[in-house]
């Protein structure tokens, strides 16, 4: 139950033969109040077993009876053992890894939903409305479906199948069909609905020569193990999971497709279902709590195998039995949550789902991570399969770099440097497409003074404010962690001096620059701002798929899997704000991003053409993108990494305080640095802190940590269980990052 910081366990008895079992959601007592709880673990006993209880000294208790069950959870033994090893992996109690594990809304739950069964929209078509001609395509696609299912469907399975509500509202409008609520049970005069719209399902593609000795390889492989799939851009990895988990499915076994981010659910989604139609569900933060109860629900009880695309979360979903997990961009960090706990690696909890269940894993990527690469066979536990051509058989695009200090030098101070402006002014005219590539959102970084170097921070956390601007032009200037907002000062209140002036480049600024420099341009802009809601990122890529714009401007997302045969570009405006941060990682992760990029250029007919600017052309990670021998710079890394002893070739451990008062945080810190260092010594781990984190505040809390550093594949230095946290004075709390990826 809810109880305490870490969730406390308390034994009750069914003695109204609920029949619950693990995972079910319960009501119980505790101390009167009427509270949920998870059931956690089972007893049998007998009144026998009672009298004579374990130790013989307790008398026999008396326990609470559970008074109702809320919610089955029905999930295996297998799956519970897994979550149970997870949560000691994570150090974190079997409690709350179980919550992190069950959709959002489950703890939740009301009992009335169960009683009740809800009833769902049924969508008929009129029998007496007479077809219009011209009908919109989708349109015309959807009363198809409907004609060939004997005329209704529910509204939750034509979703499935790819028609939105908006299809389903625009034939209601026309009068061509007509919805109801109905009960799901009452299906009678209803066809099955799943069949009708999977009717047209597209055919798989005839594998190229590469695809096919990978899927052959994969089908030789060992169950429980693992498959590092390193394809080019572009090399056809989709195609080789979609026929993947064809033949799972095949064989009666359900199919993981992750992905590291919401933004590339939807084209992901899209390609699955065209081949595979209802049996594909969606489960990430873009789904509603009650769709993701569904989707468990569905996974629980489902009689035919289905396929879930999903974020990481969707690892935990209780599909049984388990075939395939796809990580596609295995390399991407997102697939790491930090806080809250548990703070768990989505790769980590597939490899090892799989070894329990038998299940096969893919890792995809076109720049494998060096934690993959370093698991490779045979030292490790991964084979490895590779896709060296574009299926386009288009050579990856060559790479030109831009020196930004001589554009300066010859009295350029554009952001967009001459030959960058050159290509993208000759797109219309050919009919190509561009993407730009700006590493940071808002209109620009930060506000700072070009006369004695103040910028503006936040007043509670340690980092730049961003400055923002509206369509109107009103600007202003808000915080990226804690949302604080304010507006924007004419004059430095430190020297008085007027220059004072945003500084940087972020996508609004590129946009306002591009539109005014390269007039007769069409642009798009495609970040976190622009892509709300949840069809956001399908609405823009459909617009510029379409055509309707030359240059598609924006953030990190914009690198990863987009297909469009147009884009003969891509660009990157200040490579150097990504080769410049404090972390570790940050050479391997921006020369996989510039790759990603780079690979959406020259998918189609048309060669491409990648373009990067920046002011330090001699850095390693800009010789690595232009000879774009990705092998050599995980060879190089992994050398200095190993020779410095760094992660993977060592291990690590973060725990992260924050409390509302400085003063108790870094007492609590050093308490807790004390209460550690002898474990420290004994397993040979080294203690580095206690010190404030980077951004020593956020959102007015203080922040400290203590970094522990090991060998590989030792333990981590902590004592079990909640001892850590019961030290903790009120108001300060702590996570535990085994494996951290940020500091
Ligand atoms: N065997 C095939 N025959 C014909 N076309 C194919 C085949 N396999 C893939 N394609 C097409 O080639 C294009 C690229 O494939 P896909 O998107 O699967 O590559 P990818 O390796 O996943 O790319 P990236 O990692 O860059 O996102 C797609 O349009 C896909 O439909
Ligand atoms: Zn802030």
């Amino acid at each position: 139950m809810e109880a305490g910081r870490e969730g406390r366990c308390f034994t009750y008895e069914d003695s109204r033969r609920l029949g619950v079992d693990l995972g079910d959601l319960v009501v119980v007592r505790l101390r009167g109040r009427r509270m949920q709880g998870l059931v956690m673990d089972r007893r049998i006993s007998s009144p026998v077993d009672r009298g004579q209880a374990s130790g013989s000294e307790a008398p026999p208790r008396h326990l609470e009876a559970i008074e109702a069950l809320v919610q089955s959870a029905a999930v295996d033994p297998l799956w519970f053992g897994w979550i149970e090893a997870m949560a000691v992996h994570c150090h974190i109690s079997p409690f709350r890894m179980l919550k992190a594990a069950l959709p959002p809304g489950w703890l939740g739950q009301r009992q009335s939903h169960q009683a009740e069964p809800r009833r769902l929209w049924w969508v008929q078509l009129e029998s007496s409305a007479i077809n219009p001609q011209n009908l919109p395509q989708r349109q015309a696609d959807l009363q198809a479906a409907l004609a060939a299912g004997g005329g209704g469907a529910w509204q939750r399975d034509l979703q499935a199948a790819g028609f939105g509500s908006g299809l389903v509202n625009g034939l209601i409008k026309r009068g061509l069909i007509r919805r109801e609520k109905r009960q799901p049970t009452d299906a009678s005069n209803g066809l099955s609905c799943s069949d009708a719209c999977d009717q047209d399902l597209e055919v798989p593609q005839s594998l190229t020569v590469e695809q096919q000795e990978v899927v052959e390889a994969f089908q030789s492989q060992p169950l429980g193990t693992g498959m590092l799939l390193w394809g080019v851009t572009g090399s056809g990895k989709t195609e080789v999971y979609l026929q993947l988990a064809e033949r799972e499915l095949q064989a009666g076994r359900h199919c993981l497709i992750l992905t590291p981010e919401i933004g590339l659910i939807p084209q992901l989604v899209d390609r699955f279902r065209r081949r595979f139609g209802t049996k594909v569900l969606e489960y990430h933060s873009g789904c509603s709590d009650r769709e993701r109860v569904s989707t468990w629900r569905q996974g629980l009880t489902a009689a035919k195998p289905l396929v879930v695309v999903g974020t990481r979360s969707a690892v935990f979903l209780p599909l049984a039995p388990l075939g395939l997990i796809v990580l596609d961009e295995e390399h991407d960090s997102s697939y790491k949550q930090e806080s809250p706990m548990p703070c768990y690696h989505a790769r980590d909890m597939a490899m090892d789902r799989a070894r329990r269940t038998g299940a096969r894993v893919v890792l995809g990527s076109a720049t494998p991570s060096l934690v993959s690469w370093k698991n490779l066979a045979p030292q490790g536990q991964l084979a490895l399969a590779r896709l060296t051509r574009r299926i386009s058989d288009q050579p990856l695009s060559p790479v030109h770099v831009v020196d930004m200090r001589q554009e300066l030098a010859d009295g350029h101070r554009r952001l967009i440097s001459r030959p960058l402006m050159e290509r993208l002014s000759a797109l219309p005219e050919a009919g190509e497409q561009a993407v730009v590539l700006v590493p940071r959102r808002g209109y620009s970084s930060f506000l700072s003074c070009r006369s004695c170097g103040e910028v503006v921070q936040c007043p509670n956390c340690d980092v730049a404010l961003t400055v923002h601007r509206s369509r109107q032009g009103h600007q202003w200037l808000r915080c990226h962690w804690c949302d604080h907002r304010a507006e924007v000062e004419s004059s430095c209140h430190k020297c008085g001096s007027k220059a004072f002036k945003p500084f940087g480049a972020g996508t609004q600024r590129v946009m306002e620059h591009l539109v005014e420099e390269l007039q007769g341009l069409r642009l798009l802009r495609f970040d976190r701002d622009s892509t709300g809601g949840r069809d956001g990122h399908r609405r823009l890529l459909e617009q510029f798929a379409a055509g309707e714009a030359d240059v598609l401007v924006g953030t990190q997302m914009l690198a990863k899997g987009m297909d469009l045969p147009r884009v003969t570009l891509a660009a990157v405006l200040a490579a150097d704000g990504l080769l410049h941060r404090p972390d570790l990682q940050a050479g391997e992760q921006s020369l996989q991003l510039l790759m990603q990029l780079a690979g959406r250029a020259g998918r189609g007919e048309r060669p491409g053409h990648v373009l990067v600017q920046t002011y330090c052309p001699d850095h390693p990670v800009i010789h690595h993108l232009v000879d774009g021998r990705y092998g050599e710079f995980l060879k190089e890394e992994a050398c200095l990494r190993h020779e410095a002893g760094l992660v993977p070739y060592s291990r690590a451990c973060l725990l992260r305080l924050s409390g509302d008062s400085a003063a108790a945080t870094a007492t609590a810190a050093a308490v807790l640095a004390e209460q550690i260092k002898p474990l420290c010594d004994a397993q040979g781990w080294c203690l580095i802190g206690p010190a404030p984190a980077p951004i020593a505040r956020v959102a007015g809390r203080s922040r400290w940590q203590l970094l522990l550093h090991g060998p590989e594949e030792s333990p981590l230095p902590l004592p079990s269980g909640s001892t850590l946290w019961n030290g903790l004075p009120r108001g300060v709390a702590l996570a535990v990052d085994p494996d951290p990826i940020q500091l």
